[in-house]
């Protein structure tokens, strides 16, 4: 089966003016369909530029990156990116707001329309199509910032903190209803965190990086009884 995301030997270093940095180096990685794998590290580690090489918005320095077995060459409609702030229109509602995708690729109609009022329904948000931004609360505002991801139907979704802005009991449900989402709908997903407890909860797969360079350290398998008996569980070694 083709990998869904295949690093070979990423390295990046950032240019500027006044020093070249490296970033990350020696990056292999490939995750399978419908996999829902972490990257876990400290500040800097590089889990962020490794998330831009996958979603088209670096290229790399070094290395090749392929999504579904073709060379990365820029931002792919197959690749869905949620970030730690929802970046939501304030001006409009939320259906116009998880919308926009399907709008920007011109593939907006009766049907896909109705597809996205089904994951307002299933995400508890069935009721507030016609409210703004402004009206909802942090966790309502990321879920309707997964329905404007999951809109458009990616097969890939990288997920860059999306639970950081909000508090414990909220960041937990969301962690919850992420996966059964994502897993009933066979996606595959690479989630970036701080939080090694977040990872296992919600993981097939943690990968934990270390930095200067941001390098590969360590990978774990985690099986489904360990994922539910979270937030009890640290694997030995983890180093974190
Ligand atoms: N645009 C840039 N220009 C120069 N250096 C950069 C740039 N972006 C990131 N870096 C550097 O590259 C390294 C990796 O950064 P990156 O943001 O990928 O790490 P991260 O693990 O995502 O960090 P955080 O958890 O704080 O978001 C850091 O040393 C950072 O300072």
């Amino acid at each position: 089966m083709v990998p869904v995301v295949e690093l070979n030997d990423i390295a990046h270093v950032y240019v500027t003016d006044r020093e070249a940095s490296l970033a990350v180096e020696g990056i292999h990685l490939k995750v399978e369909p419908g996999e829902f794998v972490s990257l876990v590290g400290p500040s800097g580690c590089g889990k962020t530029t490794i998330l831009s090489v996958i979603a088209g918005l670096l290229q790399p320095s070094k290395g090749a990156a392929y999504v579904n077995g073709d060379p990365i060459y820029g931002p792919s409609p197959e690749v869905g990116y949620m970030l730690q702030q929802d970046y939501l229109f304030p001006w409009r509602t939320i259906m116009d707001n998880a919308l926009i995708g399907l709008e920007l690729t011109e593939r907006l109609n009766p049907e896909s329309r109705s597809a996205v009022q089904n994951l307002l329904r299933e995400m508890g948000l069935g009721d507030s199509g016609n409210l703004y931004p402004s009206q909802l609360s942090g966790g309502m505002r990321q879920r309707v910032a997964l329905v404007r991801t999951l809109a458009t139907d990616p097969g890939l979704l990288l997920l860059d903190e999306p639970f950081s802005a909000l508090d414990y009991q909220t960041k937990l449900q969301l962690e919850d209803l992420i996966v059964e989402t994502l897993k009933e709908r066979g996606k595959t997903a690479i989630l970036v965190t701080h939080d090694l407890s977040e990872a296992i909860a919600m993981s097939d797969r943690v990968i934990l990086l270390n930095r200067n360079p941001g390098r590969i350290h360590r990978l774990f398998d985690i099986p489904e009884n360990i994922r539910r008996a979270q937030p009890f569980f640290c694997p030995q070694g983890a180093g974190l």
